[in-house]
């Protein structure tokens, strides 16, 4: 297990609030109330077990710190987030998988029933559980025209769950879900934009991170109750199918995950990230 730390200080000159774990840190201005938390966890951001639970006690931590919103970044060079954690489930301990699933339903959970607004910042490359992740926040801003985003599970031999589809369908609708899950597609900036993925693209780093506070000062003349009510009616069924499905959700994963077909697919793929060169991978599957 990782060394674990969280520290907090409060910066006297720029009057904001750090809290430092070792692969997120959050700084939340005091004048706003917006958190601004950027993951750390080179080389991909990947989700593996360690950094979905330093996920859940952020989210947690901001709750009660009772924020007004949080924009969610990167703070490595050119990836968002990679996905999950590819070795979380090639060649798995089989109670680990099942922990791991459970904090990844318990995160998606967090995520998606905030009782504040949320903007992802897309500033890097952004497949499957990273595309999930920006999803699950209430707002997206995408940078550059360097990157990709989308969901390439089928590439990897596996597919999204229904909690995962729903979420998804909910954003861009029903038949460009499909089309998009079902071809593994990974779409560039101006493509994300067209079907959807996205709600705005900007130049650089900093305007997207203008952009997602201008989003967030929406809600200043909103009741936190309101936003709270008026999301958790829109989101009721997709979060109420996971609650009542958590243990058949896990149940199915791990039996899926652990079978030679599904191993045999990650193996190749693993392979495929090792031997192609940097970023050939996201193109070769456009
Ligand atoms: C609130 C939480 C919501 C989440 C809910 C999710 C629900 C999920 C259900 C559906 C299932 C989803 C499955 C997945 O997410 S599987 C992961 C899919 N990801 C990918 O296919 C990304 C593959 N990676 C790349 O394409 C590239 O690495 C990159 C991201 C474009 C970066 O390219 P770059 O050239 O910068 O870096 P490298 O390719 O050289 O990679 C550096 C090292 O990192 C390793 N790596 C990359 N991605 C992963 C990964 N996803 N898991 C583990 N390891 C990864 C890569 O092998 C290199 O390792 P090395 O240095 O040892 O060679």
């Amino acid at each position: 297990m990782l060394r674990r730390y969280i520290s907090y200080t409060t910066n006297k000159f720029t009057n904001c609030r750090h809290v430092s774990q070792s692969m997120l840190q959050s700084t939340v201005d005091e004048k706003s109330g917006i958190a601004t938390v950027t993951m750390n966890k080179p080389p991909v951001n990947s989700l593996n077990l360690e950094f979905l639970e330093e996920i859940i006690t952020l989210l947690n931590k901001l709750q009660k710190d009772k924020v007004r919103g949080m924009i969610l970044t990167s703070g490595l060079q050119k990836v968002f987030c990679a996905g999950l954690d590819i070795k979380e489930l090639y060649k798995p301990n089989p109670d680990r998988l099942t922990k791991f699933w459970t904090t990844l339903q318990d995160t998606w959970l967090s995520l998606y029933t905030t009782s504040f607004p949320t903007v992802s910042v897309i500033n890097g490359h952004s497949p499957a559980g990273g595309c999930m992740l920006a999803m699950s926040c209430d707002y997206r801003v995408m940078v550059g025209q360097n990157y990709r985003i989308g969901f390439n599970e089928a590439k990897l031999g596996i597919f999204a769950p229904k909690w995962f589809q729903n979420t998804i369908i909910a954003v861009i609708g029903q038949r460009k879900a499909e089309v998009s899950l079902t071809t593994g597609k990974m779409y560039t900036t101006d493509e994300a934009l067209q079907i959807g993925l996205v709600d705005e693209t900007c130049a650089d780093a900093d305007s997207a991170l203008k952009k997602g506070t201008h989003f967030l000062n929406n809600f200043q003349n909103i009741s936190p109750w309101a936003y709270k009510m008026t999301k958790d009616i829109n989101r009721q069924s997709t979060i109420q199918w996971l609650i009542d499905n958590k243990q058949k959700d896990v149940d199915f994963t791990v039996e899926y995950m652990q079978s030679p077909g599904v191993q045999k697919n990650l193996e190749l793929y693993l392979q495929s990230l090792k031997s192609l060169p940097p970023l050939k991978l996201i193109s070769e599957i456009n």
